[in-house]
C-alpha cells in the first residue's frame, strides 16, 4: 500500500509570510509542502526559485515537494539541491532527450525525482521513465493546465491515474489542480495517493479539517480496493 500524502500548494499561501504559512500547514496536518516553481516561459506565470526554497528551508524541516514548471529543468537541479529541496518533479514535455541525465543528477543531489505531465500529454509518455535502472519515483498527473491555482478539476485525467496505478501498484501518484472535498473521492478511487490542494485548503475556515478529509478519502479508497 502506498502512503497517503497531503501537500498544500504554497502558491495559495501568503508569500509575504511564507515561513509562518508553512508552519501553519504542518500544524494543520500537512505531510508535504508543495512548491510551484514557474519560469514565465513553460507556463504563463512566474513564481519562486531556489533562493526562496533556501530561505524557507531555514525555517522548516518539512518535505519540500518542488514542481518545476520550467523549460530547462536541468539548470535548476544543482541550485535546488543546494537550497534544500526534497522532491524535484520535472515535466516530461521538455525532458524527452535528457531525462536519464536529469534523473541521475536529481538523485545525486539527494532529491526524489518525479515526472509530471500536462493534461494534453498521453500517459504512455512517462512509461519509459518508470522503467530501467534509474526510474523516477513519482508521477504527477496535472488535473488542470499548469500555471495558476483555483482552476476547475478535470475528471477525465483520472483515466491516466487508473492506468498508472494498475501498472505500478507501489508508485507514488500525485494529482494537482482543483482538488478539494468535492473532487477528492474521484482522485482517491482512481488510485492517487499524493494530493496537492491549494485554494481548497488555504481558502477554508478550517484548513486542518480539509486536510483530514483529503487524507481519509485516500485511506478509505485504499482500504476498499
Ligand atoms: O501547479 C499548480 C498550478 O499550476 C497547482 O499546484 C495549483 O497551485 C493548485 O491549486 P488549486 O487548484 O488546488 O487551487
Amino acid at each position: 500500500m502506498v502512503q497517503p500524502k497531503i501537500a498544500p500548494s504554497m502558491l495559495s499561501s501568503d508569500f509575504a509570510n511564507l515561513a509562518s504559512e508553512a508552519e501553519r500547514m504542518i500544524r494543520c496536518g500537512a505531510d508535504w509542502l508543495h512548491m510551484d516553481i514557474m519560469d514565465g516561459h513553460f507556463v504563463p506565470n512566474l513564481t519562486i526559485g531556489a533562493p526562496v526554497i533556501e530561505s524557507l528551508r531555514k525555517h522548516t524541516q518539512a518535505y519540500l515537494d518542488c514542481h518545476l514548471m520550467v523549460t530547462n529543468p536541468i539548470d535548476y537541479v544543482e541550485p535546488f539541491g543546494k537550497a534544500g529541496a526534497s522532491g524535484f518533479t520535472f515535466h516530461v514535455e521538455v525532458s524527452k532527450d535528457n531525462w536519464q541525465e536529469l534523473v541521475q543528477k536529481i538523485k545525486s543531489k539527494g532529491m526524489k525525482p518525479g515526472v509530471s505531465l500536462k493534461p494534453g500529454t498521453p500517459v504512455e509518455e512517462v512509461f519509459p521513465l518508470l522503467e530501467g535502472e534509474n526510474p523516477v519515483e513519482m508521477v504527477l498527473v496535472m488535473t488542470v493546465e499548469p500555471g495558476f491555482g483555483g482552476q476547475k478539476f478535470m475528471p477525465e485525467m483520472m483515466d491516466k491515474v487508473r492506468v498508472l496505478r494498475k501498472k505500478y501498484p507501489s508508485l507514488d501518484i500525485e494529482v494537482d489542480g482543483g482538488l478539494g472535498p468535492s473532487t477528492i473521492d474521484l482522485a482517491a478511487s482512481a488510485g492517487a495517493n499524493c494530493i496537492v490542494a491549494g485554494s481548497s485548503v488555504f481558502g477554508a475556515p478550517d484548513p486542518a479539517h480539509v486536510i483530514s478529509l483529503l487524507y481519509k478519502s485516500v485511506e478509505n479508497a485504499q482500504n476498499s480496493s
